[in-house]
């Protein structure tokens, strides 16, 4: 378990079980409407712990009643056992290390009130898999969220290591945790790099998998790959759209410009142009010699 952030300021267990005053319910009430309010005054104790917990008082502003009720959810079907400190407080999302069934992951809040939720709109445009999305804030997030799972599922299909999804809810996505016991992965430009060549020629196999699943990146730099165990691994596949995109040629070409210039920052002669040419060029068929 990560030593990076502390685990146990958010017992889940505790909230689940009921006090004596349950006694007290008016024996009129029918069976339903006992378990119901059983479960509201579960799920109350559930938001007051949550609410008064140090590592999320960051950003309330995340935790509306329905988000606090899609947490409750992957608590009680046993995805999360115990909240950890916020990984990283951003634009559209914060990350939190938690504890799940048997190992650790990280919980990725995405808020309803982003503020950048036409951007999203934009992004989600021409995907197949979210055909006759309205306009609706909630409705963009929430999309977005399971096209982040999807995502997630698709690259690791195609071959390429991304942080496994493990469940969605709402507007909260549990994913395996990138890191160690001294804290998350550090990504690509926090680290000295031993051997670029070999870490430029698994991005490009990386960026050329993706791209032959038919989806790309769009946000892909230093700050999107991190290391972990020796491997690289992409994350934040949120905004990753499918060439069926309008712009996902806009979007390939610069991903692999950042890609390439971050590797001739560290010594490699290549440029965007060569990247590009590698990316879209089909994988060679190794049962044709
Ligand atoms: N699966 C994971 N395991 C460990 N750390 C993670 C994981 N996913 C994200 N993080 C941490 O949280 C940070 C933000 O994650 P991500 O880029 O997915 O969210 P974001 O809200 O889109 O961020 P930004 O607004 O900075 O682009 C990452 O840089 C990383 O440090």
């Amino acid at each position: 378990m990560g030593q990076g952030t502390e685990f146990g300021l958010v017992d889940l267990e505790e909230v689940e079980t009921p006090g004596d005053e349950w006694e007290e319910i008016d024996v009129s009430e029918t069976e339903a409407d006992r378990i119901a309010r059983k479960r509201d005054r579960e799920f109350e104790q559930f938001e007051e712990r949550i609410k008064d917990a140090d590592q999320f008082k960051v950003e309330q502003s995340v935790f509306d009643d329905a988000t606090l009720a899609a947490l409750y959810k992957l608590v009680q079907d046993g995805y999360v056992e115990a909240f950890g400190g916020p990984l990283s407080t951003g634009k559209e999302a914060n990350v939190y290390h938690a504890l799940g069934d048997d190992r650790d992951v990280a919980v990725k809040i995405y808020r309803i009130n982003a503020s950048n939720f036409r951007q999203m709109r934009d992004y989600l445009e021409g995907d197949p898999r979210f055909e006759g999305l309205g306009g609706k804030k909630k409705d963009v997030v929430l999309a977005w969220t399971k096209k982040e799972l999807a995502n997630l599922e698709r690259a690791r299909a195609a071959g390429v290591r991304v942080p496994e999804p493990i469940a969605t809810e709402r507007n909260v996505l549990v994913m395996e945790y990138i890191g160690d016991d001294e804290g998350r992965a550090k990504r690509l430009g926090e680290v000295h790099i031993e051997n670029p060549q070999t870490a430029y020629e698994v991005m490009r196999e990386y960026m050329r998998r993706l791209y032959s699943a038919g989806i790309i990146h769009g946000d892909l730099s230093e700050y999107n790959v991190v290391f972990d165990e020796g491997q690289l691994v992409i994350i934040d596949v949120g905004q990753a759209v499918t060439v069926h995109h309008p712009n996902s040629r806009t979007f390939l070409e610069r991903d692999c410009r950042n890609v390439a210039s971050f590797f001739s920052r560290q010594g490699l002669e290549t440029s965007e142009e060569e990247l590009l040419e590698f990316v879209t060029s089909p994988e060679p068929d190794p049962s044709r010699d």
